[in-house]
């Protein structure tokens, strides 16, 4: 098929409450745009915010794999409605929600290279997972684990050095000695282990696919130099996972033509090819046309702050992770679990579900909120470990409840944002007037809160005219992965705007929030912030 000027290129990202799709002309032009919602259009799953809970395992999350299956049958249906022309389609990539691992049954790469086009992926891969529902990035019930491997490489630092992170407990390298304590049967019946990255892309292909060096990173078991598993962390998890994983890739990697599956069942042409898929973090930074020295802010359900990187660095708090567009490159991740699901939360108390009312409340109340400060989170923050709502008038102290809505709305938003800049700060991240905050995800339409971001930080605030930039790096990806020879990422990119400069910090902004940043680190350090 190669590619014409008539080509497109089609991008997923399967994210944490719904499977996205998008398809672009050859100037990466949005032509259509879709998604599925895990919760609303997948009922049948019972997942609550794209995953399931238990009450008496607050600390396990997963999401059933055959969720994911049925959400592409759909999405592909969807886009056939919308009138996508499949056959145009040159290159398709994607994303996924990190750390998440998919457990391949023994005989499912047979099933994967000899699907059915009369029929729904969904109904042919009944059996293809030995284990399930997969455990997610919201899980955080392998501190076991995680100690045992910071011990076997002797030290959190030391693992580090090599992983590019200190143990924690959403990555796949935890989960899965974890379940080889468990399920050591189920996963002896396990013939690949997958990324939900790699796993997406396994459908597209029909056949195994491998994961990428930056998802890769995000499972304290390869190693950001070599590129390659190390042999002590793999062992120190399961035995024979060198096998289960395969062998990792460059994100950019073509990795073959798409199943004939889909070439039979929706009319792809036999010549499109799969470029491999890689997480959603790496993903938004292929998708948002950073500079260098820019700061990136995806407010989603995780909200994570990310930058490039020209080399790796040893960090004790959040992670490097190998980089998804140049392979000597490297990126910077900070993740707070707690963000849109918390948001949404005291929208719902304090403003009656409404984001306008919730906008008018934030408005309502001067930088600074009287000096009231507070810090929610509905789970176990990642990096802080600070876990419940913790409020505070002017002179710090605990109060339960803030009498008024507005107070209470600017706590959350301006405690969010504190936070972020205070671990975003010890990371080694210098904020401030001559820095970029380019913002994405959900919550980046609501200029309000990005204004608070913008005060917070102390820094101008862009946006990118793609808010779904993890969606949008998945088609952009695709067409590098084609043209990588002919043409460098930053090329690729070229035909795109410049983000927008939306909010700048107002003059009295870091007089504010410096000394508030200053007194988060002080209640974090006195335990004032636990349960
Ligand atoms: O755990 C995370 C990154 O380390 C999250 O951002 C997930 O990728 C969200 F899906």
């Amino acid at each position: 098929m190669g590619e014409s000027k008539t080509s497109t290129f089609l991008g997923f990202d399967f994210s944490t409450q719904q499977l996205k799709a998008v398809v672009v002309d050859y100037d990466l032009n949005v032509l259509h745009e879709t998604s599925v919602q895990y919760d609303n259009d997948l009922p049948e799953f019972r997942t609550y915010g794209g995953v399931l809970q238990t009450k008496d395992e607050p600390n396990v999350i997963t999401v059933p794999t055959h969720m994911w299956v049925k959400a592409l049958d759909m999405i592909l249906d969807r886009l056939r409605v919308c009138g996508v022309d499949f056959s145009k389609v040159a290159a398709i990539s994607g994303s996924a929600q990190q750390h998440g691992t998919v457990y391949w049954s023994k005989g499912s790469q047979k099933t994967l290279q000899n699907l059915n086009p009369e029929k729904f992926l969904h109904e042919q891969l009944v059996a293809a997972f030995s284990i399930t529902p997969a455990p997610i990035w919201m899980d955080s019930s392998t501190s076991i684990e995680c100690k045992h491997l910071e011990e076997v490489v002797g030290g959190p630092n030391k693992l580090a050095e090599i992983t590019g992170s200190q143990a924690h407990e959403r990555f796949s390298g935890p989960q899965i000695a974890k379940i080889f304590k468990k399920r050591p049967e189920a996963l002896e019946n396990t013939e690949r282990i997958s990324l939900v990255s790699s796993f997406a892309a396994s459908l597209l292909l029909g056949n195994y696919a491998p994961i990428d060096w930056a998802d890769g990173s995000g499972m304290n078991l390869l190693n950001i130099r070599t590129k390659d598993w190390s042999d002590e962390l793999l062992e120190a998890c399961a035995p024979n996972l060198r096998q289960k994983l395969d062998k990792p890739v460059p994100s950019r990697t073509d990795i073959g033509p798409i199943s004939t599956y889909f070439v039979e069942r929706f009319g792809f042409d036999e010549k499109c090819r799969i470029i491999a898929f890689t997480g959603d973090n790496p993903c938004s930074l292929a998708g948002m046309k950073l500079k260098e020295g820019d700061i990136a802010c995806s407010l989603g359900t995780s909200d994570t702050i990310f930058l490039w990187l020209n080399e790796s660095k040893t960090v004790t708090e959040g992670h490097v992770l190998c980089n998804p567009v140049q392979d000597d490159a490297y990126m910077a991740l900070l993740c707070f679990r707690n963000g849109s699901l918390t948001r949404e939360r005291i929208r719902n108390s304090a403003a009656g579900a409404d984001w306008r009312l919730f906008n008018e409340l934030l408005d309502n109340t001067p930088r600074g909120n009287f000096g009231n400060c507070a810090f929610y989170h509905d789970a176990e923050e990642i990096i802080s470990r600070i876990s419940g709502d913790h409020r505070f008038n002017k002179t710090n102290e605990r109060i339960v409840r803030y009498s008024s809505k507005e107070v209470e709305v600017r706590a959350l938003v301006e405690g969010q944002f504190i936070a972020r800049r205070a671990h975003a700060e010890d990371f080694g991240l210098v904020i401030g007037p001559k820095r970029r905050i380019i913002a994405t995800g959900g919550a980046s339409t609501n200029k309000t809160i990005l204004q608070v971001l913008s005060d917070v930080f102390n820094s101008p605030v862009h946006v990118s005219e793609v808010v779904n930039s993890a969606m949008m790096g998945g088609a952009y990806r695709a067409k590098h992965g084609l043209l990588k020879d002919k043409y460098k990422f930053d090329d690729i990119l070229n035909s795109l705007p410049e983000p927008q400069l939306l909010c700048r910090p107002h003059d009295d902004a870091d007089r504010i929030y410096k000394p508030m940043v200053e007194r988060y680190k002080k209640l974090l350090n006195q335990n004032m912030l636990q349960n």
